[in-house]
Formats: C-alpha cells, sequence, structure tokens
C-alpha cells in the first residue's frame, strides 16, 4: 500500500473547495502505487483520485505530468485529466505535499495478463508514441544512466545482502551500458513506468493508462523494452514469447520498429531491469518496513537482467 502521508477530514474538506468538484461524502487511502499517496474520493459530483506527491516525484515536474495527460486525452488517448481550482491553477498543496486531483478511470489492472492483453498494451504503447511527438514540453529521463548511477552509489556497499556477487555484477553491467547505450534511435514522450498496474481493462479492451509520474523524453524502443519486462515475463522468471510477440505484433501495427531498434532491444531491455532493479533495491534498502507501503522484491529484476545478458538475437523477443 502506499499511503506515505495521512489526510485528516477537515483538511480535505477545506481544500476541495477550491475545486470544482462538489463536497466530499466519503474518501479512502488506496492500496496499490508504490510512489505518491493516492486517495479515492467520492464527492456529490462522482470520484476523484487525489494524489499527494512524494519521494521520486519533483515539484518543477508536475506541470509536464500533468500537460502531458491533458495533451495525450486531447489525442484521444485514455488517460486521467487533471482538475482545474476555480482560480485556474491545478496543482495545490495539502498536508504540507504538493497535491493534485485528476478524474476516476473505470476498470481494473489485470493480475494475470495474457497474449490478448500484450497486444492491447503494445497497440496502446504506440499509439501513445504517436500523440506524445507533438506535445510542445520535455523533460530528460531522471532515471537513464547518470540517475541509474546515483541509486547505485548508494546501495551498492548493501547489495550483496540482497543477492550475494550483486556489487560485482552490477559493476560490470555499467561498464557495459556507459561503453554502448544505443544514442541515435527515434526519441520522444515515453510512459517509462506502464506496468499492468498502470493500465486498466474492461472485460478484453484496454481502458486506460494511469501513473504518468516517470514519463520524460528517450528512446521509443527503451519503453518497448520496459513492457516486455513488465508484461511478459511468467512468475519462474521465463519469458513468455507468445506474450513477446503479441506485444512487439500490437505495437508494429501502429508504430513500426527500425531495424536499429529491433537490434538494440536487448540492450535497451537489459538497461531497462538494471532500472527497475536499482529503484526497487534502493527502497528495499531505504524505506522502514511495515506501514501502509509494499516495497517490491529487487531480485525479480536481476533475474530479468541476466535473461537480458544471455539473449543472441532479438528474435528471442518473439520479433519475425
Ligand atoms: N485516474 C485513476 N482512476 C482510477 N484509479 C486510479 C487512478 N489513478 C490512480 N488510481 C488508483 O491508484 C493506484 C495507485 O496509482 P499510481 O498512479 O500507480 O500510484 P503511484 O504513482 O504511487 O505508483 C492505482 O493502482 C489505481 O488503483
Ligand atoms: N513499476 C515499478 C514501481 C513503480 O510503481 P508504480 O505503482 O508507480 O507503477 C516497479 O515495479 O518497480
Amino acid at each position: 500500500m502506499a499511503v506515505y502521508t495521512d489526510v485528516a477530514e477537515g483538511e480535505l474538506g477545506a481544500f476541495l473547495k477550491h475545486y470544482p468538484v462538489g463536497d466530499l461524502l466519503s474518501y479512502k487511502g488506496i492500496a496499490e502505487g508504490t510512489e505518491n499517496s493516492n486517495f479515492l474520493l467520492h464527492t456529490s459530483s462522482g470520484s476523484y483520485i487525489l494524489t499527494l506527491y512524494e519521494k521520486r516525484v519533483e515539484k518543477a515536474d508536475l506541470p509536464f505530468f500533468l500537460g502531458l495527460m491533458g495533451h495525450l486525452a486531447n489525442k484521444g488517448v485514455s488517460c486521467p485529466l487533471p482538475v482545474t481550482a476555480h482560480d485556474g491553477t491545478v496543482i495545490g498543496t495539502l498536508a504540507g505535499r504538493p497535491a493534485v486531483i485528476i478524474t476516476f478511470l473505470e476498470g481494473l489492472s489485470l493480475r494475470r495478463p495474457a497474449a490478448t492483453h500484450c497486444a492491447e498494451v503494445g497497440k496502446a504503447l504506440a499509439e501513445l508514441h504517436l500523440a506524445g511527438a507533438d506535445f510542445s514540453m520535455t523533460r530528460p529521463n531522471a532515471l537513464a544512466i547518470d540517475g541509474w548511477r546515483k541509486l547505485w552509489n548508494a546501495a551498492r556497499d548493501r547489495a550483496d545482502e540482497v543477492e550475494p556477487g550483486l556489487a560485482a555484477e552490477v559493476d560490470a553491467d555499467f561498464a557495459d551500458f556507459e561503453r554502448s547505450w544505443p544514442k541515435d534511435l527515434p526519441q520522444g514522450i515515453i510512459h517509462a513506468d506502464l506496468f499492468p498496474d498502470n493500465v486498466f481493462f474492461l472485460g478484453e479492451k484496454l481502458s486506460g493508462l494511469i501513473d504518468f509520474y516517470f514519463a520524460c523524453d528517450d528512446l521509443y524502443a527503451y519503453d518497448v523494452a520496459t513492457c516486455l519486462n513488465a508484461w511478459c515475463f511468467e512468475k519462474d522468471f521465463s519469458f513468455n514469447l507468445t506474450k513477446g510477440k503479441a506485444m512487439l505484433a500490437g505495437y508494429q501495427s501502429v508504430r513500426p520498429l527500425s531495424d536499429q531498434e529491433k537490434a538494440a532491444l536487448p540492450m535497451l531491455a537489459r538497461g531497462s531491469a538494471l532500472r527497475f532493479m536499482l529503484t526497487r533495491l534502493y527502497d528495499w534498502l531505504t524505506v522502514p518496513n511495515g506501514g501502509l507501503v509494499t516495497k517490491r522484491d529487487p531480485t525479480e529484476y536481476i533475474r530479468r537482467m541476466r535473461f537480458h545478458r544471455a539473449i543472441r538475437s532479438p528474435s528471442e523477443y518473439g520479433l519475425a
């Protein structure tokens, strides 16, 4: 569960008076999520999500994230819309944190996605890439190699507590990434965290995308690699080729990958696995146990890093 900051009913009621959302009927902390504190609000005009921004979100980046949601929604991507206050602002302050109200999206995230869902996600990811192409704001990826390095510097000394030998393994990976990370591939706005918990389905149909708080400018194929990691591995850490094929076919039905992007997939998937391993490892070692936060297991992504290191051809992901 991710509720880092508690909100008292009185202060929430007063906060909501600034927004055209009606009167507060009830609210509760949301169990899912990792990064921010989220609350489900029921008001006399409907349901909303209240987000209080926490550890990894810089307040200066909020106009980018919120502007992006508005831009994508205008282009037909189903995603939440920030609610504008009576004074024309979108970002308020509640319980000492930057706070925003966004519209509620109907749908359920999937615990066990099938290949058909992976195809839908691939297609939606490519649509997001095309829809973001004319967004006017930019944001460099704070979790690109330099950002990974900062996390690693903070966690390296205790890494072997989590997995013996991890420090040496990741040091060697960094040397590879710093030497050979692809640079000249198509890039633009990416979601950067399109995991199953951030995609809603109604029945078999994808109904919406949420959680744009890692979105940034980076390689489109890196976003594809992140989705392969997040959607196409089974609980036993085996890669499901049928899901990989479905995801890549779905993506390419909207935006075909170039030969250079295809060739870079193993390196990008390895880097993406390292990125998620590192945020998980950092949190594993620094966020206190208990309370209202469920920490994610870094070892799941160590397994993926090893899988990608052994890949010899991008066809092993299901590319024709
Ligand atoms: N717009 C929305 N509509 C419906 N539910 C939402 C919406 N935004 C967030 N949620 C719910 O809140 C949870 C946490 O949101 P998320 O943005 O993933 O948080 P975090 O950034 O902390 O990971 C989601 O898993 C979902 O259950
Ligand atoms: N997807 C990341 C954690 C970020 O959490 P989210 O709830 O914002 O998706 C991971 O799995 O490590």
